[in-house]
């Protein structure tokens, strides 16, 4: 395990803002950390990073706790971005990678890289300020990988960003990822933890109310969605217990039940009321399975 999170707990006055958690990510590895709003993500992140201490817990990277000589091993985008506005692109670069210690010819030949694979090489001499939000993230994960991190910690990557632009930086962070950077990252965008990570914490109040392999989570989870379609109309299901959601569409509909149970039972109501033309069973999103653990119905 490169990073392993031990039992972690930090308390902000008489509040747990995290509350126990352990995290163990591979070599890399791309493990998503999600929750809702204050949920404790960014604290997490900052305890890595070494920016704040664990109330109680341990940190390794590697097996050691994470020192300032190493911190340079380590990318890091910010949830509050933060890049001089009065700066030239290029300006900016050089300057947080001078600190990384690289070379001022390696960054230039590097940044022109980046600004190429993200369709904006007329940005190098760009102020900051000069550009759209969604570019200066661009530029602000630039900032985090250029670098070449062995560890790179993204909070919150995708927000603000447009489709396009949001696939782009999806692409970027696969190939690193294949070009073997551990990556930990937190979204809130479902759609896109589905397309990344393999493994994942689901974070509420501090604590991990999920967490594992995200195809193993799906296939056991209980809640399913079925999917009809037949030729008469399925409100004579609506009180039957065990369902969770009813969306009745014009030819059927669409079903969100408890567990399998309540599925089977299902199947033999609309059997016994005539012809079935489709019956099929979904394991839920990730979005279903994020409402249900991380939403605000405490149900625990
Ligand atoms: N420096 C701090 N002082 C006091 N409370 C803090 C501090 N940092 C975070 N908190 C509190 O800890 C809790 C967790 O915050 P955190 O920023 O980690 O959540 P998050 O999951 O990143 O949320 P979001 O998705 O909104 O960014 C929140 O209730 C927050 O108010």
């Amino acid at each position: 395990m490169t990073l392993v999170i031990e039992n972690v707990k930090k308390r902000f006055g008489d509040q747990m803002a995290v509350d126990g958690i352990s995290v163990q990510v591979e070599k890399g590895d791309m493990f998503g950390m999600l929750g809702s709003n204050g949920a404790g993500k960014t604290t997490t992140f900052r305890m890595i990073l070494g920016l704040i201490d664990p109330t109680e817990g341990l940190v390794t990277w590697e097996g050691k706790p994470l020192s300032y000589k190493r911190t340079n091993l380590i990318g890091y985008l910010p949830e509050e971005r933060g890049l001089y506005p009065k700066l030239s692109v290029k300006e900016q670069i050089i300057y947080l990678m001078r600190l990384k210690g690289m070379k001022k010819a390696d960054i230039i030949k590097d940044l022109r890289d980046w600004l190429e694979r993200f369709q904006v090489p007329e940005y190098e001499n760009k102020k900051i300020e000069e550009l759209s939000k969604g570019n200066q993230q661009k530029i602000q994960f630039i900032a985090a990988v250029l670098h070449k991190p062995e560890l790179l910690i993204l909070d919150e990557p995708f927000s603000g960003l447009d489709p396009v632009n949001s696939d782009m930086l999806k692409n970027a962070v696969l190939r690193l990822q294949e070009e073997g950077t551990t990556i930990v990252f937190s979204s809130h965008q479902m759609a896109n933890v589905e397309k990344l990570c393999e493994d994942l914490i689901m974070l509420k109040k501090g604590k991990a109310v999920l967490q594992g392999n995200l195809r193993n989570i799906k296939r056991s989870y209980n809640m399913k969605r079925i999917h009809i379609r037949a030729d008469y109309e399925l409100d004579f299901l609506k009180n039957l217990d065990g369902i969770l959601d009813l969306e009745v569409t014009k030819d059927g509909g669409i079903i969100k039940v408890e567990n399998e149970q309540v599925a089977e039972t299902i199947f033999k109501r609309v059997a016994d009321k005539g012809f079935v033309r489709k019956f099929e069973i979904e394991e839920p999103s990730l979005h279903d399975i994020f409402i249900d653990k991380a939403g605000e119905n405490d149900n625990e």
